[in-house]
């Protein structure tokens, strides 16, 4: 089946989906189903990490619907990243090569730095002192861009990228590079528009993609009483306005501002009906007005690492 999503021309070339799937906090046993839902529905953009601890099962589904033909492997766009206790140059090859076994693939096609921090290096996703303070490795990014560079003319990613990057931080490695970023995947939803950094990417000629589209309601550290993007309702008039879901309001948005987006989702009937927006489109006085609703509405803060010296959301305005 070809699928109906758009794709986005990136400054190598390659295109990508312009929508796709989100498997964070997918739990293994769940996540095999959802990939295969969602590659049964038209997705071919699946986003992972290694940090999500499921690639193996993501990879699992990838497999399934490769061995009964419904897609080829060129067909798809499988992200993966590089966590942040593998930032040692020599330690990046090591950590694509392990997502890479997880996914039984011989390539990703966009592998991202997932964040700009550094943690000790060793065998722990998040090394901790006595007290329960995250340990901090001082790795300059650039060092980790170089390694990253690598590993693409290796063949091992397509293409590469930066994720929770802020403006300096995406500025020093684009007057340090030899191979620029494709991609910023950035946490992006209308509490946390992010238009001054999309603005900025793009005039880059960097590609930007929203993570948390939907507001995240199952981030671990949510709290009673936290603000539900979902039942905002202002969201709740213009869904009934376009006669969409609150949720497809939100993802047309990021497809209306030219932004990749990758609501994730393990419920089937939910799968389907994210991907169903591609037969509307939002005024561009209804997207003006979603701009207005952002309060600087952060989710995904790292809040563990605020007191490293490369945290992106502490020192600079954006
Ligand atoms: N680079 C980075 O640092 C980060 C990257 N990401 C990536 O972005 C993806 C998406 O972000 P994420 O934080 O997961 O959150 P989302 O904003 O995508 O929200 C996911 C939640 O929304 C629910 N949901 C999905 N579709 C609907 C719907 N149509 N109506 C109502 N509820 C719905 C899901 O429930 P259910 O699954 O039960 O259906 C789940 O609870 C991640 O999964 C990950 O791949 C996310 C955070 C950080
Ligand atoms: C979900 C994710 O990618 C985080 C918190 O780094």
């Amino acid at each position: 089946m070809a699928s109906k999503v758009p794709k986005v021309k990136l400054n190598n070339g390659l295109e990508v989906p312009i929508f796709g799937l989100g498997t964070w906090k997918s739990k293994p046993g769940e996540v095999v189903q959802a990939v295969k839902d969602a590659i049964d529905v038209g997705y071919r953009h699946i986003d992972g990490a290694f940090v999500y601890g499921n690639e193996k099962e993501v990879g699992a589904g990838i497999a399934a619907k490769i061995a009964d033909g419904t897609v080829k492997r060129e067909d798809l766009w499988v992200t993966s990243k590089l966590w942040n206790s593998y930032h040692r140059p020599d330690l990046v090859e090591k950590n694509i090569r392990a997502s890479l076994s997880y996914l039984g693939l011989k390539y990703v096609d966009l592998y991202l730095i997932h964040w700009p921090v550094g943690y000790k290096e060793d065998l722990e996703n998040f090394p901790k002192d006595a007290e329960g303070n995250i340990l901090f490795s001082d790795v300059d990014y650039l060092d980790t861009w170089k390694a990253m560079e690598e590993v693409q003319k290796k063949g091992l990613a397509k293409t590469i990228g930066l994720s929770n990057f802020n403006k300096a931080q995406i500025s020093r490695i684009l007057e340090n590079c030899t191979i620029k970023p494709a991609v910023l995947q950035i946490e992006c939803h209308p509490y946390l528009n992010q238009k001054k950094l999309i603005d900025f990417a793009h005039s880059k000629g960097i590609a930007v993609t929203a993570y948390s589209p939907l507001g995240s309601p199952d981030r671990p550290w949510a709290q009673p009483g936290d603000p539900q993007l979902l039942d905002d309702s202002k969201l709740l008039a213009l869904s009934k306005k376009y006669q969409k879901t609150p949720a497809q309001i939100l993802l047309r948005y990021q497809v209306d501002r030219g932004v990749i987006v990758i609501p994730k989702s393990v419920t089937k009937a939910r799968i389907q009906q994210n991907i169903d927006i591609f037969d509307f489109k939002l005024s561009p006085e209804d997207i003006a007005y979603i701009d207005t609703f952002d309060v600087n509405g952060r989710l995904c803060p790292l809040a563990t690492a605020v007191d490293h010296k490369y945290h992106p959301f502490t020192n600079d305005e954006y």
